[in-house]
């Protein structure tokens, strides 16, 4: 399950001319104990992207997930890509996160770069949710139009493949079309892609799932050095 949505990712990645970033083989593919859990990572980068990383988790029936973001360079202003797909089996539940996350709330950056996925979403009903649970707060980093599935049915499959290409897709155009920045310098960026990694280390469910599979040495590790890499970062 998800695996299409990797592959959809990399051949996009290829065509961006990036290129896979070797990782160490603790991050590169993990299993827990008795192997019901399998973790696989992959991390790119790109003249445009200076970090593109990819999350599989495979819990075989019980659990799947699908995890990316994409972080353009610090001289471009873009949102972060986000997304976390993940698939509950034992509840037959989808729960789908897409978003443009947005590096401010200002109005006029959100119209710009994010409220086209208003349109996107208005096109699959499943995905009209925008309703967050409080585990993040919707005005940090969060776009007013996040796309949200919590869905029960079981033939989302082909929604989900068809929103989650037009998601990338339209972002990836978003990107070329505006090459010059318009609300922020180099410096505001980096300072607020690395406060991005530091409120996501802090409130990433993800933590405790993580602990509970592979342990609490393993998961800190993966957490500093491979998905938040700017959580350690000191802002002058
Ligand atoms: C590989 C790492 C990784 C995994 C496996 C992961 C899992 C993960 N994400 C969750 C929720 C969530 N995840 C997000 C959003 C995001 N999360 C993101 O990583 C990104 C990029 C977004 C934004 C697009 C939100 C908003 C929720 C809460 C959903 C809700 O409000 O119900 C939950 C709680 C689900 C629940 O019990 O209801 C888990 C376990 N998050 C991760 O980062």
């Amino acid at each position: 399950m998800f695996d299409s949505l990797v592959d959809f990712l990399k051949t996009n990645i290829d065509e961006l001319n990036g290129h896979e970033v070797r990782i160490s083989s603790e991050f590169k593919e993990h299993h827990n104990e008795d192997s019901k859990y399998i973790i696989k990572n992959w991390l790119f980068s790109s003249p445009e992207y200076r970090k593109w990383r990819i999350t599989r988790l495979d819990g075989g029936k019980k659990l799947q997930v699908f995890n990316t973001v994409a972080y353009p360079n610090f001289d471009c202003e873009m949102p972060i890509l986000g997304a976390d797909i993940l698939w509950f089996g034992t509840s037959q539940k989808l729960l789908a996160i897409l978003d443009y996350q947005p590096l401010i709330q200002e109005g006029k950056y959100l119209e710009k770069y994010c409220s086209s996925l208003g349109i996107i979403k208005k096109k699959y009903s499943a995905f009209d949710n925008n309703k967050m649970k409080n585990i993040y707060d919707s005005k940090k980093y969060f776009s007013p139009w996040v796309i949200i599935c919590r869905g029960n049915k079981l033939n989302l499959d082909r929604d989900l493949n068809n929103i989650f290409h037009s998601f990338v897709n339209n972002y990836l155009k978003i990107h070329k079309s505006n090459p010059v920045n318009q609300f922020l310098d180099t410096e505001k960026i980096k300072i607020n892609q690395i406060k991005y990694d530091k409120y996501s280390f802090e409130k990433d469910p993800a933590d405790k799932l993580f602990k509970s599979f592979f342990g609490e040495k393993w998961t800190k590790k993966f957490v500093n050095k491979f998905l938040f890499t700017l959580n350690n970062e000191i802002i002058y």
